[in-house]
């Protein structure tokens, strides 16, 4: 009896880890500012993974007392056991100064390799525990992603809880029929339906959800090591070629090979009069092979940066903070999708230059 209390105050004392995960766009860093700004009286450690090859996630992330930690971009199922096991080795050794632990992985990634960090590394096992790994999904993109994103297929039925999002951005029956297909894939999980990712923070928090039991049903050798080699080349993130490659488990693990990714940066600022109706164009004409874009733009005479977000051909953007005093003021869009017109683009941001 003695023992097993020691040990359950053992399992308590473990930093709890929320894995948030979800296809790209779908309102995962939505998600994680909404918990970052609520008044919860809690301290984060944030885990990001890097979207493009600029840094322009983490510069999204508000400006929470939280510390911000990225994981290098690649394929995830790969860095994932080093990138992770390293930043929370890492924090563990500060521990105290949090408590608790969010991992944003990228739309792109697979969430078995991330939750299985937890339980295959030795140091991270024991002073961590799995709390959740929590879905965001887009009510509007969801069903097209299932039929062609098997990622997106994993982390639906990977997830413990799942937030259904944008339901703003369909009739009640697509909203039916989207979440008739997420129960099809996981009948266990918890499902809150949600505009702007807006759902209590005890609702994806604090869940005690993940179950390694059913895991271990989707995925017989969750906790088996697979030293699996396969050749990335990490420098060009969506843009390599990546071989499909069925580890030992039950759902295949999968790149998109035709998944593209391009990177734009002018020094400096753009005129808002050639760049507004330019962004407008691409929503129309790119926009169906524009799976996320975003970007911060500098406009020509404005304090502010302005901050541009895509999903296909929906777009949104503001004006956020200012510009800091000493800050190189430039502009900078990142695109992923299939089939990325990237003359076009180019050509086409440079012409926006002030
Ligand atoms: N209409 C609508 N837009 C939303 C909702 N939630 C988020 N968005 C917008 O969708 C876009 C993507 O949201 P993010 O939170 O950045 O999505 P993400 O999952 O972090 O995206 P990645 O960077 O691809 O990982 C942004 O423009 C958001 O403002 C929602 O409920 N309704």
């Amino acid at each position: 009896m003695a023992d097993l209390i020691a040990s359950e105050n053992k399992t308590s004392d473990k930093i709890p880890v929320t894995v948030l995960t979800g296809y790209l766009g779908a309102g995962k860093t939505t998600l994680l500012n909404r918990i970052l700004t609520e008044p919860h009286g809690q301290r984060f450690a944030v885990i990001v993974n890097e979207f493009g090859e600029i840094g322009i996630d983490n510069d999204l992330i508000v400006d929470a007392d939280e510390e911000v930690f990225e994981m290098n971009n690649g394929c995830v199922c790969c860095t994932v056991r080093g990138d992770l096991i390293r930043i929370i080795d890492g924090l563990l050794k500060r521990k105290g100064k949090f408590d608790a632990i969010l991992v944003e992985t990228t739309g792109l990634a697979d969430p078995a390799p991330v939750a299985q960090t937890f339980f295959m590394d030795q140091d991270v096992a024991d002073k961590t525990r799995l709390d959740a790994v929590v879905t965001v999904a887009d009510a509007k993109w969801l069903k097209d992603r299932l039929k062609d994103a098997p990622e997106a297929k994993n982390q639906i039925a990977f997830a413990d809880v799942i937030v259904l999002n944008k339901t703003d951005l369909v009739t009640p029956a697509e909203l039916r029929e989207v979440e008739m297909r997420i129960r099809a894939l996981n009948p266990y999980a918890k499902l809150h339906k949600a505009t702007r990712s807006n759902v209590a923070i005890n609702d994806v928090l604090g869940r005690n959800a993940f179950d390694l039991d059913r895991i271990l049903d989707l995925e017989p050798a969750f906790l088996e090591a697979d030293e699996h080699d396969h050749d990335h080349d990490h420098d060009h993130h969506h843009d390599h070629d990546h071989h499909h490659h069925d580890h030992e488990h039950g759902l295949k693990h999968y790149h998109d090979e035709t998944m593209q990714s391009l990177s734009l940066k002018i020094d400096g600022d753009v005129d808002p009069a050639k760049v507004m109706p330019w962004i407008e164009r691409i929503a129309q004409s790119e926009g169906p092979n524009l799976l996320r874009w975003k970007g911060i733009l500098s406009l020509k005479d404005e304090p502010r940066r302005f901050v541009l977000q895509g999903v296909h051909m929906i777009i949104e953007g503001d004006l956020q903070r200012e510009w800091k005093p000493g800050e190189k003021r430039e502009s900078r869009l990142v695109f992923i999708g299939h089939d990325i017109n990237r003359e076009a683009l180019e050509k086409g941001f440079r012409d926006c230059a002030a």
